[in-house]
């Protein structure tokens, strides 16, 4: 046990040039006690907000009207960062980008003063220090002042014995949020969906899953309806699959993907030499279907001839091939599927009232994927599971950061949207956590003249282009830091390789 002091306690303090110990500094007990107040809150806090607040609350008690900044990051090209600070945000802009690589490396805090650009920012002096690469992050910890003269030794001090508090729980709680949706076993997808098929628990799909539930014994006729990719073709063999007829194979004919010469004789077949090129007789999906099911998609593309054919065998349960003489029972249950609204179709004249009747027995209306967020963790798990081992990798799962952005992504309808992004991002994946992903598709097009321009003008132009969309805003939740999911010190160092200055994108009035 090392001498106790009666009165003041002494605390050294390393990296500290002139070892200095508080009590020689003239620290109060009541700073000791602030700063084991700061220990306990910042070890209670779980949330980054959590954890502002502690410091927030602390910068204030200690430091009075200063202004102070505090941002980690980690040091590779994953998007890890922390910001925080009370600093307003132009301020906040001009100081970082005077911030260079010589200040965050510096052992002790700097004191800055007299500085042109800090000036314009009404910041007369600045104490900075840089907290040290550790745990893999680094970052720096810097109070300002809109006053003369009035860092001491004592906010040196200060600063130091906060940095060493203060890094350990950042990473713990950075390391905590970013972590992770994790799979879901399969046991356990499957505990949520009665169809091995079907992913998703949000109320919307179990109304799907109980009409599902509902017809699949009988053997009536199912109109499945909604937008594209949002499962029309999945609860089709989910009907099939829970039906008598199971043991068959379900037989599918996609309507729009055949040219309209050959899709009558895709459906009922025909006899050899019954049109030029009919070499051999042809058995259709409708014979092929018998005793199964047969899968009409994209109904709505259907040519209003073989509408009244389809009518036809759909009444009288037979075919005839083309060029044939007689008629063939068949005995098929017909799910049929649309993104199209054919009562609309029906009322332009495109779509046969008739037939629309025969197929609209039971309609099931898919939901789009924007009225079922709740599902997008389950079918992210669930498309990791699927095409992860595709590629040999092994993921474990998507940060909640990337999750967060799943759920506020404006989702369209469309669920193959979302399994070709996992798709997309798991090949982009280099460790075992899926944790960035990237909305941006930038559609090709032929016919539009392509200029080649290097990578770096590329970036420069994409970065000043993003800069002023965000009125020159790098931080904050609407910066053009969080818009290109990059930590703000990586956005400045960028601009600063690209030589981006404040005046090419801040318009002055
Ligand atoms: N509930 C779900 N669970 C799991 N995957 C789903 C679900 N719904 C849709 N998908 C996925 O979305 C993609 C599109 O599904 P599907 O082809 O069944 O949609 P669709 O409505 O028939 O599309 P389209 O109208 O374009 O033919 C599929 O790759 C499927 O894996």
């Amino acid at each position: 046990m090392g001498k106790q002091h009666s009165s003041s306690p002494k605390v050294n303090i390393e990296n500290n040039k002139n070892k200095l110990s508080l009590g020689e500094l003239g620290y109060e007990t009541s700073t000791l006690s602030s700063l084991h107040h700061l220990c306990n809150n910042i070890n209670n806090a779980k949330s980054i907000s959590e954890f502002e607040g502690v410091i927030e609350a602390f910068v204030h008690q200690k430091f009075g009207d200063f202004f102070y900044v505090l941002s980690f990051f980690q040091d590779t090209q994953e998007n890890d960062f922390v910001f925080l600070g009370n600093l307003q945000e132009s301020l906040t802009n001009e100081y970082l980008l005077f911030l260079d690589d010589k200040i965050l490396s510096s052992e002790n805090p700097i004191l800055l003063k007299d500085n042109e650009l800090m000036k314009e920012a009404g910041i007369v002096e600045s104490m900075i220090l840089g907290l040290q690469q550790e745990f893999g992050m680094k970052g720096y910890l810097s109070l300002h002042s809109k006053k003369q003269a009035v860092f001491s030794e004592y906010h040196r001090q200060l600063l130091s014995i906060i940095s060493h508090i203060i890094i350990p729980r950042v990473y713990f709680i950075i390391n905590k949020e970013h972590h992770l949706t994790q799979i879901q076993s399969s046991n356990k997808i499957n505990q949520v969906s009665p169809f091995s098929n079907l992913i998703g628990v949000s109320p919307t799909i179990k109304e799907v899953y109980k009409l599902i539930n509902l017809v699949a014994l009988s053997d009536a006729t199912v109109l499945l309806l909604g937008e594209s990719g949002t499962g029309k073709e999945l609860v089709a063999k989910a009907i099939h699959d829970t039906s008598l007829r199971t043991n068959r194979e379900l037989i599918k004919v996609n309507c729009a993907a055949i040219p309209a010469s050959l899709l009558e004789s895709e459906l009922f077949g025909h006899e050899k030499g019954a049109f030029t090129g009919a070499n051999q007789k042809r058995i259709g999906k409708f014979e092929l279907a018998h005793e199964s099911t047969l899968f009409l998609d994209e109904i709505g593309e259907l040519p209003i001839e073989l509408q009244v054919k389809l009518l036809r065998v759909l009444q009288e349960k037979e075919i005839e091939r083309i060029g044939g003489q007689r008629t063939i029972k068949v005995d098929v249950r017909i799910i049929a599927a649309t993104n199209r609204n054919l009562e609309e179709e029906v009322s332009e004249g495109r779509f046969r009232l008739d037939l629309y009747y025969r197929l609209n027995v039971f309609p099931i209306t898919l939901p789009p994927l924007r009225e079922r967020k709740e599902d997008i963790p389950l079918l992210v798990a669930h498309f990791i599971e699927k095409y992860a081992p595709k590629v040999g990798k092994k993921i474990k799962g998507i940060s909640n950061k990337v999750l967060e952005k799943l759920l506020l992504h404006p989702w369209i309808g469309n669920i193959r949207e979302l399994e070709h992004l996992i798709e997309r991002s798991i090949l982009l994946t280099t460790g075992d956590i899926i944790k960035q992903i990237n909305f941006a598709e930038i559609p090709l097009q032929n016919n539009v003249e392509f200029e080649i321009k290097t990578l770096a003008t590329v970036e420069h132009d994409y970065i000043l282009k993003v800069l002023k969309l965000c009125n020159g805003r790098i931080f904050g939740q609407n910066g053009a830091a969080v818009r290109l999911n990059l930590p703000p010190t990586t956005l400045i160092s960028k601009m600063k390789k690209l030589g981006i200055k404040k005046e090419h994108f801040v318009t002055i009035n």
